[in-house]
């Protein structure tokens, strides 16, 4: 019997857990290692955690490569507009984006409803018989302004909350093109990334060039001194789904002193809440 991790890498001889899965907890993945899993006991369990949003490989099903390209991602976080665009690339892009999510067997995060290329894209996953989950405030669960959502709906009381769910359920992010609204969403996950609150990555699909002066804007924010170099390499992109997911597979989190000083200090202040809140800076 034999046990393999997520990418696929490493072998362990004995049982990681009791349950015969790895549990990666940052990322809420799990991986069935055992071999000779089969059976209804095993399906009926498979499928509970499928519903749950997890995502189960079997090792043989991983390597006769039935289950498409693996991820270190259970679930992608898409910020997109409300609107489809004029032109017919961003529509293909939504679509596109989907299609890789389903191709790597990575659940999608969204803002819920199926107008613009929110729809598409979801629509994408869900047709390829991905996980999906919309998170709406109530105030817009009215289909006339959202449309329908597919998959499964977590309605919350507010924008800020809807923002808090999305990243809390998501292992990475990626901005499709869209307005203020994805504009506001993709510039807080890069803010929170900046102050350590998170280090998922975080990607911008920047099809046929719709993002290029916003990253010319960012190398100027870091030519004049408003963005430390380092923290450039938070915001990752690509032309393409496929490029650009595979880019956030190999991201790795900034190391910047400042960023854990900080993330200490507020794992600090969440185990004791009043303690370091007044203090000064050193
Ligand atoms: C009232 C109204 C115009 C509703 C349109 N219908 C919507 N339904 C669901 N989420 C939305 C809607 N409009 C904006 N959003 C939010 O804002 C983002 C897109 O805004 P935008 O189109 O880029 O700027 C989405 O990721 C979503 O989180």
């Amino acid at each position: 019997m034999a046990f393999k991790d997520m990418q696929g890498s490493k072998w362990h001889d004995q049982m990681p857990n009791r349950q015969n899965t790895f549990i990666f907890p940052q990322t809420e993945v799990v991986l069935i290692m055992r071999r000779s899993d089969s059976g209804a006991a095993e399906r009926a369990r498979r499928r509970e955690r499928e519903r749950a949003g997890w995502q189960l490989r079997s090792v043989r099903e991983m390597e006769e490569n039935k289950v498409g390209r693996p991820s270190r991602f259970g679930r992608v976080c898409v910020f997109c507009g409300s609107s489809p665009g004029k032109r017919n690339c961003y529509q293909d892009a939504a679509v596109e984006l989907g299609k890789e999510l389903v191709a790597r067997k990575v659940g999608l995060v969204y803002g819920g409803g199926s107008v613009g290329l929110m729809g598409l894209v979801s629509e994408a996953v869900h047709q390829g018989g991905g996980h999906v989950i919309g998170i709406i405030p109530r105030t817009l669960m009215c289909k006339e302004i959202t449309g329908e959502t597919i998959g499964e709906v977590r309605p919350v009381a507010s924008m800020h909350q809807r923002k808090a769910e999305m990243a809390r359920y998501s292992d990475a992010f990626i901005a499709l093109p869209g307005g203020y609204g994805t504009l506001e969403e993709l510039l807080e996950v890069i803010t929170w990334a900046q102050l350590g609150i998170h280090s998922k990555p975080v990607g911008l699909l920047n099809v046929d060039g719709y993002y290029d002066k916003l990253l010319a804007f960012i190398d100027k924010a870091v030519d004049d001194g408003f963005i430390q170099p380092i923290q450039r390499r938070l915001v990752v992109s690509a032309s393409n789904a496929g490029d650009l997911v595979q880019k956030l597979e190999e991201y790795e989190p900034v190391q910047d002193d400042v960023v854990a000083r900080l993330r200490r200090e507020m794992e600090q202040v969440a185990l004791h809440p009043g303690n370091g809140l007044h203090e000064p800076c050193s």
